[in-house]
């Protein structure tokens, strides 16, 4: 098997790039119709593999599990999760040759393996669906003639999937049907049912390609969404620390601190999120946010540049062929640093102070989400899905660090994701070393306002609000999020 975008001839690698059409609600209009009685089939019953079948089951589908057979005889978590939630279970044998759908939400390194085990199994003229088009693309399995294969992508992590569809919204989601593979030309409205199934239709949803879903998915997840959240929090609290802020108050500002400022963000764009600072916070927090941009710049095109070549998957493959190695090692250097092994103590910080006090995080999340938005659409994939792979998504990642700190994000989130958060992760401290040192606790830790110099140049605050809001993805946003009618606050 070799790699199916590289393969492709360069005038079809720019149209699978950039295929992104936004759609209408009105095209969803038949709701879950095209599944109605259909038996729908999930392999492996992990993050995915759950909150999408609970999402499917409520909104009328009928849905099972196909398990590997240790799974079910040991009971392992995937079995408790499937049964405890009152889904039948049985053994590929047992489930997949009747299946009129299987959705394979097994992790990435797997999808070869199970794809052998599972399709010789299906029936004739079945549907097989992907939530990640890694395999297709990046590893280029090609499936049987006479099954139709599609993508329904959501633009969130497992646990936001779920906790969106209880809240009577959802999360964006890409869909696509591999080109090769549409013999009954219906793909597109079976993977349209599915996302209507799973509630992404309420929040937005891109006809796209398997080609632009991999590769937005994979900058997204190891710049902004994961890998500089990781950073950023790791930077942040050795600060406070080095400076002598209380490590309960530092543990706290830091894991609460992405989910109130990006709160902010998702409802307003990053023009809701720096109007949340004083005048003169905001400009501090532009001026080093246009820094960390100049300092991140190559790494982002490094990641850019190593995902469109295939140099990421390769090397993630071959850490994948040496049984994780890197992965594990890397997994276990993260638990054991000291904003993950610090608890967030019991102190009050009001809504503002996470604003006021954590300057230094708004021109993180600044900086990661304008680059990444960047980066990707300089690159030939467009702005709308750019814009979920970075905005959108960074606030749905950023509920996960509130709830357990790093840990929790890397345990929902998919493995090829904390690979690449690693990945990323490692290179930016480096990077960041003498910008972290010129850092104080007026911009992390302490209220900009009573340390900093209050004065305020008018001609200089018009100049960045302008800049602010003439951002190409907060004209994006804004569209975007007018069609958003049904989101709802967590914070
Ligand atoms: N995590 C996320 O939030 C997101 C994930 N995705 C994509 O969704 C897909 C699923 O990812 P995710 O939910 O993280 O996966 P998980 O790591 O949570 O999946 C674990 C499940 O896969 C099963 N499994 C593991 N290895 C095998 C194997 N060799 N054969 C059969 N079953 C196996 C496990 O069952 P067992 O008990 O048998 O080990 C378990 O049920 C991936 O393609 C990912 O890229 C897309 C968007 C977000
Ligand atoms: C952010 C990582 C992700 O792509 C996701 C949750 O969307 C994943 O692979 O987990
Ligand atoms: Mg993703
Ligand atoms: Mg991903």
């Amino acid at each position: 098997m070799s790699n199916y975008f590289n393969e492709l001839p360069h005038r079809l690698k720019v149209q699978e790039l950039g295929k992104c059409d936004f759609m209408d609600n009105a095209e969803f209009s038949n709701g879950v119709e095209k599944l109605k009685g259909k038996k729908i089939v999930i392999v492996g019953c992990g993050a995915q593999g759950l909150a999408q079948g609970q999402n499917m089951r409520d909104s009328g589908l009928n849905v099972a599990y196909a398990l590997r057979k240790e799974a079910i005889e040991t009971k392992r978590t995937s079995f408790e999760n499937a049964t405890k939630n009152g889904f039948e279970v049985g053994t590929y044998e047992e489930m997949i040759p009747t299946a009129d759908l299987v959705s394979n939400l097994t992790p990435d390194k797997q999808h070869t393996d199970v794809i052998n085990k599972v399709v010789p199994l299906m029936k004739k003229g079945a549907c097989l669906s992907y939530s990640h088009g890694f395999n297709i693309v990046e590893e280029g399995t090609k499936i049987r003639e006479d099954i139709t294969v599609v993508m329904i992508a959501p633009k969130s992590p497992a646990s936001e999937v779920r906790a969106e569809y209880l809240r009577g919204f959802g999360v964006p989601t890409l869909i696509a049907v591999h080109t090769e593979n549409d013999p009954n030309g219906d793909g597109l409205e079976i993977a349209k049912a599915y996302c209507v199934g799973t509630g992404g239709d309420k929040a937005g949803v891109l006809h796209s390609s398997f080609v632009a879903e991999v590769k937005s998915d994979l900058m997204g997840e190891q710049t902004i969404l994961c890998g500089l959240l990781q950073t950023g929090s790791i930077l942040s609290f050795d600060k406070m620390i080095e400076k002598g802020i209380d490590a309960g108050y530092a543990s706290k500002l830091v894991q609460n601190g992405w989910e109130v400022i990006t709160e902010a963000l998702k409802i307003g764009g990053i023009t809701n999120m720096m109007d949340r600072l004083s005048n003169p916070a905001k400009i501090e927090a532009f001026k080093l946010a246009e820094e960390l941009k100049e300092i991140m710049t190559p790494l982002f095109n490094k990641h850019m540049d190593d995902i469109l070549s295939g140099h990421f998957s390769k090397t993630m493959m071959e850490d994948w062929a040496e049984n994780d190695k890197n992965l594990l090692k890397w997994r276990e250097a993260t638990g054991e640093t000291n904003f993950e092994k610090t608890p967030a103590g019991n102190v009050t910080i009001s809504e503002q102070d996470y604003f006021d006090n954590a300057t230094l995080m708004v021109a993180f999340v600044k900086a990661g989400v304008e680059l990444a938005y960047e980066t990707m659409t300089l690159s030939g994939i467009k702005n709308e899905s750019a814009y979920y792979e970075s905005l959108h998504e960074t606030p749905l990642i950023a509920n996960t660090i509130a709830r357990k700190k790093l840990f929790e994000m890397n345990r929902v989130i998919s493995d090829t994701a904390e690979y690449g958060c690693y990945l990323f992760d490692h290179a930016c401290k480096p990077l960041l070393a003498d910008f972290m040192k010129k850092v104080d606790t007026n911009l992390i830790g302490k209220n900009f306002n009573e340390t900093a110099d209050k004065n305020v140049d008018n001609f200089e605050l018009v100049k960045i609000n302008a800049a602010i809001r003439n951002h190409s993805i907060e004209k994006c946003g804004a569209e975007l999020r007018a069609a958003m009618t049904a989101m709802k606050k967590v914070v």
